[in-house]
């Protein structure tokens, strides 16, 4: 495969039993994404980009379409098409996802959800622990917090620890559902700097917006939704600062 992800015809409709109602979140969606390439796509509130995101990470079934990855554990596979099982393994080693929402362990604590995610990489314990440490300090998370759970933090530290973790993993493709919300101005920043640093690396990358300010210094190309479906694409002409 020339790109990492090729969608094709994308469709997807969910069925409002109470009402006896189909709705249809997105149509006919197509789009390729090249490696390494950064997409951000943007529109109103209800205008399907959670359900591409959501589509391609195997948490929606979609009626309609394909999502072509180029998986480097599989090869070309069929998202809408996988197993629950290859899913799975996907999402252990190539594919992250980041939203606002923590869904953790019980008893887990902030330190050990980091270290979990690096160790399922490959990494030594040791490694580990040091990368843990780094990453937790960047995103300025409280000493404290560290060996507490999650479950307590405020939205802000809740999703600062979500990003930490899917980006200690350095997947080969990462979807980010409004990266930046509930963040302040020196958190964004952090964001910023190691989505970069992905960038570097090759991670090819696909978010929503809500913040274009954010969104217009990092993405090669926007794409706007309405009603379930592109309305324009614009290209953008970026340079990562070294
Ligand atoms: N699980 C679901 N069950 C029923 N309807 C759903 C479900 N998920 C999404 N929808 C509907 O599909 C449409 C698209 O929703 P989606 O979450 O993709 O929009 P969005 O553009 O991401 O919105 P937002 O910016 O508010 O997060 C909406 O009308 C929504 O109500």
């Amino acid at each position: 495969m020339d790109n990492l992800l090729e969608i094709k015809d994308l469709s997807k409709f969910f069925i409002l039993h109470n009402i006896d109602k189909n709705i249809q979140a997105v149509k006919d969606i197509t789009i390729q994404i090249k490696k390494g390439e950064f997409i951000g796509i943007t529109g109103k509130s209800g205008s399907g980009k959670s359900t591409i995101l959501k589509s391609i990470y195997g948490t929606y079934r979609i009626q309609e379409g394909s999502i072509w990855y180029d998986s480097a554990h599989y090869g070309p596979i069929n998202l809408a098409k996988a197993t629950e099982r290859e899913m799975i393994s996907l999402r252990k080693h190539e594919i992250g996802y980041v939203s606002q929402f923590l869904n953790v362990m019980p008893r887990t604590t902030a330190r050990q959800l980091v270290t979990e995610a690096i160790l399922e990489m490959g990494q030594t314990r040791e490694i580990a622990h040091m990368e843990t440490e780094k990453i937790l300090d960047h995103f300025e998370l409280g000493r404290e917090l560290w060996d507490s759970y999650p479950a307590t933090f405020s939205g802000g530290e809740k999703l600062r620890l979500n990003i930490a973790r899917a980006m200690v993993k350095k997947p080969r493709l990462l979807l980010l559902d409004e990266p930046t919300a509930s963040l302040d101005h020196d958190s964004k920043w952090k964001v910023k700097i190691l989505l970069e640093q992905l960038m570097k690396e090759g991670t090819t990358m696909l978010g929503i917006f809500h913040d274009l300010e954010f969104m217009n210094g990092l993405v090669n190309k926007e794409y706007s939704m309405k009603n379930g479906q592109f309305s324009c694409t614009i290209q953008k002409d970026i340079t990562i600062s070294s």
